[in-house]
């Protein structure tokens, strides 16, 4: 057996799909409803949204789950979604993982999965 203790998943360390459920759930109510990053969001089935990008999050963090939405690229083109909104979005996002007392070292380690998206996400 080996003596370094393999790392536990950032999937497990966030606190697995209760604590992602949560944090999305805050995260996209917060960022549908706010006047500077709803408007993409009208129409847009929530629930739906809501368990894909937790199925996505899932995925990146090792927890096993499949992702089977769009790409970013194809998921956000139509809404030309902009460098404010993207900033916005991962604001709620931090203060909901506050929120669900994620620890500091998982909050960052899953902020930098999803900064490197952005160039995905924002329009240009
Ligand atoms: C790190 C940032 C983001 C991540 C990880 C993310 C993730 C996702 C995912 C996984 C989907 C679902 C794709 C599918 O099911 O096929 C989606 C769709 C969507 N996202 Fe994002 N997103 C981000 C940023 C944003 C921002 C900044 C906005 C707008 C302010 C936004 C607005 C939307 C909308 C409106 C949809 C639904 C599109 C549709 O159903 O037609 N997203 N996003």
């Amino acid at each position: 057996c080996s003596p370094v203790k393999p790392e536990r998943s950032l999937y497990d360390r966030i606190g697995g799909n209760a604590v992602l459920t949560a944090v999305v759930d805050e995260t996209i109510d917060k960022v549908s409803q706010a006047p500077k990053t709803s408007r993409s969001f009208d129409g847009v089935k929530l629930p739906v949204l809501k368990e894909s990008i937790v199925s996505q999050l899932c995925s990146l963090t090792g927890g096993g789950c499949q992702y089977e939405g769009e790409t970013m690229e194809n998921a956000h083109a139509d809404a030309r979604i902009t460098n404010a909104e993207f900033e916005l979005m991962v604001d709620a996002m931090r203060t909901a993982l506050d929120h669900q007392h994620v620890g500091t070292r998982e909050k960052n380690e899953l902020l930098k999965i999803l900064a490197p998206m952005k160039r995905d996400i924002v329009a240009h």
